[in-house]
C-alpha cells in the first residue's frame, strides 16, 4: 500500500494499492464515527459490482447509500438535485460524510454535492477507475450543462482518497482505454522517457499486472505537483487541461456519454499535437489506432460544430481561443489560436486521419 500526501490548502492522503479500501474504517474512524450519518453516492453499477467490499469496511458506522446512474448521466442537474433530496430526507446535517464510490462521474457528482450541502460537508473519493487517478485527486467537481462540459461546479478537496486497484479488474476494455488517456496526457506534459514506454503498448488490456499501478502512482504524482502549485488553475494548472478543448467539445456536441471522456481527450490531443506541430503526432496516432481509440468520428464532426462549445471552453476568453500546446514533450505552454488557424490545422488532421485509415 502506498500513501501519496496533496498538500493543497487542505491537504489529504492519497492511499493508493490492492486491498486500500480495507482499510478505510480504520484511517478515517475519528472523521467517520464522529459523524452522524455517513452516506455513499454510488455509481449503479459499481454498487451492483463491489458494494459488499466497501460495506465491509464501513461496517462500523451503518452507510446510507444513495444510487445514481451510472457514468456520465450522473453528472446531470436532476441527478445532483436527487443527491440532496436524498441528504435532506434522511435528514442529513453539517456533520454528514459522503463518499463518493465509483469513477469520475460520480467523484465530480458527488464531490460538487458536498461543496454545496448546507455549503460543504467532508467528502471521502472511493475511486473505481484507471480514468479517477486523475478525477480523484486535485478536487475540481462538477456537473455539466448542455452547452458545455462541466461548466457548474467548485473547486473543493476531498478529505482524502481511497484508491482500490482491485477495483480496476471488472473495467470493461473501453474503460481501460478511457482511462489510459489522462495517463498518457500526464505522461505528454511531464516526462518523455515515460511518455515513450506508454507508447510501447498496442494492448492497454496487458497493463493489467504490468505496471498499471505504478503508471496510476506517477500520474498522481504529476497531477497533485501541479495542483499543489496553483490549486485554483490561476496558471499552470491549466497544463492538465492538454487535450480538453477539442475534447469536451465533441462530449458535448455528441450529447454526454456518447463517448467517453479519455476517448474524447484522445482526439483532443491529436488536435492539439497538430496545432503545436508536433513530431510526436504520427506516432501518437499510430499507438491511438492499435489501441482502438475512434479516431474516424473526427471525419463525421464538422468544425463548424464544434467550435461554438470551444468558445465557451473555460480557458478562453470572450475575445480569443486558448490552447495548452507543446513545445515538446514535458514543455506544455499556453497559445492564443485564431478560429482560421484552429480550422485549417482541423482539417489537415483529419486528411491525416483519413489516410492512415
Ligand atoms: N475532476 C477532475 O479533475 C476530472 C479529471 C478527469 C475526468 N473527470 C471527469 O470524470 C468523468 C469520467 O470518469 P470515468 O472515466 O471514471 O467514467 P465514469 O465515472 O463515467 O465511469 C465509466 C463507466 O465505468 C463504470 N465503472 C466504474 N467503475 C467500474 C468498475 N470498477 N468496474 C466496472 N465498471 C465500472 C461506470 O458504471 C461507468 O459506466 C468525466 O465526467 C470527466 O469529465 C474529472
Ligand atoms: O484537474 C484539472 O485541472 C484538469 O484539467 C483535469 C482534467 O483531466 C479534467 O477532465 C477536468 O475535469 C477538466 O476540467 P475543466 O476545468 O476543463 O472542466
Ligand atoms: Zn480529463
Amino acid at each position: 500500500m502506498r500513501e501519496l500526501r496533496v498538500e493543497t490548502e487542505h491537504p489529504y492522503i492519497v492511499h493508493i494499492g490492492r486491498g486500500a479500501v480495507g482499510l478505510l474504517g480504520q484511517h478515517y474512524r475519528d472523521l467517520l464515527a464522529a459523524a452522524d450519518q455517513v452516506v455513499v453516492i454510488a455509481d449503479s453499477r459499481v454498487a451492483e459490482l463491489h458494494l459488499p467490499q466497501l460495506f465491509e469496511a464501513l461496517a462500523d458506522f451503518q452507510p446510507k447509500v444513495f444510487r445514481v446512474p451510472a457514468g456520465e448521466e450522473a453528472k446531470s442537474a436532476e441527478t445532483f438535485m436527487d443527491c440532496h433530496s436524498f441528504l435532506l430526507t434522511e435528514n442529513c446535517s453539517r456533520n454528514t460524510v459522503i463518499l463518493a464510490f465509483g469513477g469520475g462521474a460520480v467523484g465530480d457528482l458527488a464531490g460538487f454535492v458536498a461543496s454545496t450541502f448546507m455549503r460543504g460537508v467532508p467528502f471521502v473519493q472511493v475511486p473505481t477507475t484507471i480514468l479517477a487517478h486523475d478525477s480523484a485527486v486535485g478536487g475540481k467537481t462538477a456537473i455539466n450543462h448542455p452547452l458545455g462540459k462541466n461548466m457548474i461546479g467548485t473547486f473543493y478537496q476531498p478529505h482524502a482518497v481511497v484508491y482500490d486497484a482491485d477495483f480496476l479488474q471488472t473495467l470493461p476494455e473501453n474503460e481501460i482505454r478511457s482511462g489510459m488517456a489522462e495517463v498518457i496526457k500526464h505522461a505528454f506534459i511531464s516526462n518523455e522517457g515515460w511518455l515513450d514506454e506508454l507508447l510501447a503498448y498496442e494492448d492497454l488490456s496487458k497493463m493489467f499486472g504490468q505496471g498499471l499501478e505504478g503508471h496510476l502512482e506517477k500520474g498522481i504524482a504529476v497531477k497533485s505537483a501541479i495542483v499543489e502549485e496553483d490549486e485554483f488553475e490561476g496558471g499552470v494548472r491549466k497544463f492538465l487541461n492538454f487535450g480538453h478543448t477539442l475534447g469536451h467539445a465533441i462530449e458535448a456536441h455528441l450529447g454526454y456519454g456518447k463517448l467517453t471522456h479519455g476517448e474524447a481527450v484522445v482526439l483532443g490531443m491529436a488536435y492539439a499535437l497538430e496545432l503545436s506541430e508536433s513530431p510526436q503526432l504520427p506516432r501518437f496516432l499510430n499507438w491511438a489506432k492499435a489501441n482502438r481509440y475512434p479516431l474516424m468520428l473526427l471525419l463525421d464532426m464538422p468544425f463548424d460544430e464544434l467550435l461554438p462549445y470551444m468558445k465557451k471552453d473555460k480557458k478562453s476568453t470572450a475575445a480569443a481561443l486558448n490552447f495548452v500546446l507543446l513545445e515538446a514533450v514535458g514543455q506544455p505552454f499556453m497559445e492564443t489560436i485564431t478560429e482560421q488557424r484552429a480550422q485549417a490545422a482541423y482539417g489537415k488532421l483529419r486528411k491525416t486521419i483519413k489516410e492512415m485509415i
